[in-house]
């Protein structure tokens, strides 16, 4: 699986309602650059009801030679799993309000900054997770957030603020389950408070809760927060935004490449994958899928000289 050192005919998948960003004006500053740079810009806008199967049978119809998500957390995933395992890389234009796993690779934040990448990049080739059954690229979990994040996504609310009082009002008569794991390496049994896992680093909201997790060492972590007492929480959550997750006593990290999480007394559970929370039956069954998903990535060091449309 190589990428093509160059990139002509693109496709952009955007999602009309993430981001607090006009669409069509949108669509307008992605065909003018990519026309300046001599690129072919189409557009693909999901719907929120069977885009997988749409956009799978639009790429099937039609050559690209990349193919940008211009979304939140969840379009990343979706674009990104009508690609694994394929030839084609995925470029991500950040509009959500999290956007984790840009943040991840580094990618700008900003439109016109991140729209670059359709012409200087690199190609990271990383892996994917399934958890489930179900495709991750960046993080899933169990537990704690996997419930802020169901609220949140039946709320009205959007933003951080929405998210930290959810995150308030849930925590008070949060009772935390009982997990067993059992990876290819080890075993572990025990309550926890959230249970990560983790092919990436950081959450959106800048949590690092998988520092020096790498996205392409073919194994995930799983990132433990055992039950703590209140007293413990600010520690905690300054380790969390700090990239010390280890330093507490009640965290923890099994690092693998497969592993079977049985929640006794359950048997389905609720989890968040990559920002969507959805029910998973039980065991949930996780294994990597090494090297399976090419992404676009800024130079680490651009060459001052190259301007925009000479390559
Ligand atoms: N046209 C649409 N109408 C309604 N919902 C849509 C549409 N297109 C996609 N969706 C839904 O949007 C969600 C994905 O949103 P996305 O992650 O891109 O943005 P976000 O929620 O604003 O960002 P973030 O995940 O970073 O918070 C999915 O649940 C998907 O089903």
């Amino acid at each position: 699986m190589s990428a093509p050192v160059q990139l002509r005919n693109l496709l952009f998948v955007l999602n009309p309602i993430s981001g607090d960003i006009d669409k069509a004006q949108l669509e307008g500053t992605i065909r003018s650059y990519c026309q300046e740079r001599g690129r072919n810009a189409a557009f693909f806008h999901t719907t929120g009801e069977d885009d997988l199967a749409r956009l799978q049978e639009h790429l099937q119809q039609v050559a690209y030679d990349a193919v940008f998500a211009a979304g939140g957390d969840g379009t990343v995933s979706l674009v990104a799993e009508s690609l694994v395992n394929g030839s084609l890389p995925l470029g991500i234009i950040p509009l959500g309000s999290g956007n984790g796993l840009s943040k991840d690779l580094g990618i700008p934040q900003q439109v016109e900054e991140a729209l670059r990448l359709t012409w200087d990049f690199e190609v990271l080739t990383m892996d994917t997770i399934r958890v489930g059954g179900k495709f991750s690229a960046h993080l899933a979990d169990l537990g704690f957030n996997a419930l802020v994040v169901e609220r949140f996504d039946q709320g009205d609310v959007r933003g951080p603020g929405a998210y930290i009082r959810i995150a308030t009002q849930e925590y008070i008569n949060y009772e935390p389950e009982q997990y067993h794991i059992k990876t290819d390496l080890e075993e572990w049994e025990g309550p926890a408070f959230m249970l990560t896992i983790a092919n990436a680093n950081t959450f959106g909201s800048n949590v690092v809760i998988n520092p020096e997790g790498e996205l392409d060492d073919g194994q995930f972590e799983i990132c433990l927060i055992n039950p703590f007492p209140n007293a413990a929480a600010p520690g905690i959550l300054y380790n969390l935004y700090t990239s010390g997750f280890d330093s507490s006593e009640y965290t923890r990290r099994l690092c693998c490449s497969r592993a079977t999480i049985t929640v006794p007394g359950k048997n389905r559970v609720l989890a968040q994958v990559d920002g969507e929370p959805l029910y998973l039956p039980t065991p949930v069954e996780v294994e990597i899928l090494p090297q399976s998903l090419h992404v676009l990535t800024p130079k680490k060091q651009s060459p001052d000289a190259a301007a925009p449309g000479e390559q």
